[in-house]
């Protein structure tokens, strides 16, 4: 079967970034390549790792007026990544532009809310209630707006696949137990994540910040 597991390569260098993906590779079902990699390395950066023969997942999370995210997909070309993030908050509108502009192979999936945040977190930018009824809300707009599936934390997930059977569910906030949690607010362990209903799981410092991330990798496959 093949591993739920997409490794976060959340580096600007790209010869750490190959040496992990090498490292990883065997245990894992993909890599995710963000922001920190991509303002640095480009549309050539990613090019460079299609080679490893692992799904890429570029984690953008677009967030802007139709046009503008739209435009910025197909600049992408000739990339075509196998999950591609905007952010739900933008709006229907710019979520079904975002569909019609990615590849036909590329799953879009909607940010719903960030795993860094709490409910103080979103009080304090004028979204009452928790942050479950936040991603049921966001859940039904990605689905309407027709996208692949959503990005949530483990712990609204099974809420989330409530509403969408069969959504793409990217489960990010994965922390085995005793891995510390640093700036995360909603983690949950790989294993739970997967009951809960995770399609895929995001893992990156728990991996890739440990002294052998092939071992961590592994041992996390372990659990699953
Ligand atoms: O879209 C994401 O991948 C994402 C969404 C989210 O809500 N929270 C979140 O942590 N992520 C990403 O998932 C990865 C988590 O990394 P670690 O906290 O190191 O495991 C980072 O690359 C984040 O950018």
């Amino acid at each position: 079967m093949t591993s739920p597991i997409y490794v976060a390569i959340d580096t600007p260098d790209l010869d750490r970034a190959r040496a992990v993906a090498e490292a990883v590779k065997r245990h894992a079902g993909g890599l995710k390549l963000g922001l920190e990699f991509f303002c640095h390395n480009g549309r050539a950066g990613v090019l460079e790792l299609a080679d490893l023969d692992l799904p890429l997942f570029l984690d953008l999370k677009l967030h802007d007026i139709p046009n503008t995210v739209a435009k910025a997909i197909q600049a992408l070309s000739p990339i075509t990544p196998s999950v591609l993030t905007v952010h739900a908050a933008g709006g229907r509108a710019m979520l079904e532009d975002a569909k019609a502009a990615a590849p036909a192979g590329t799953k879009v999936v909607a940010v719903t809310v960030l795993t860094s945040l709490d409910s103080g977190d979103l009080a304090s930018i004028g979204v009452p209630g928790n942050s479950r009824a936040q991603v049921e809300r966001l859940t039904d707009l990605a689905k309407d707006a027709g996208l692949d599936g959503i990005v949530c934390s483990g712990n609204e997930v099974a809420a989330a696949r409530a509403r969408w059977k069969n959504g793409f569910f990217v489960v990010p906030g994965i922390r085995p137990t005793n891995t510390a949690i640093g700036d995360q607010k909603r983690v949950m362990t790989p294993r739970d994540a997967l009951d809960a209903g995770a399609s895929i799981l995001v893992i990156g410092r728990p991996i890739t910040g440990a002294d052998d991330p092939a071992v961590a990798v592994r041992e996390i496959a372990g659990t699953l």
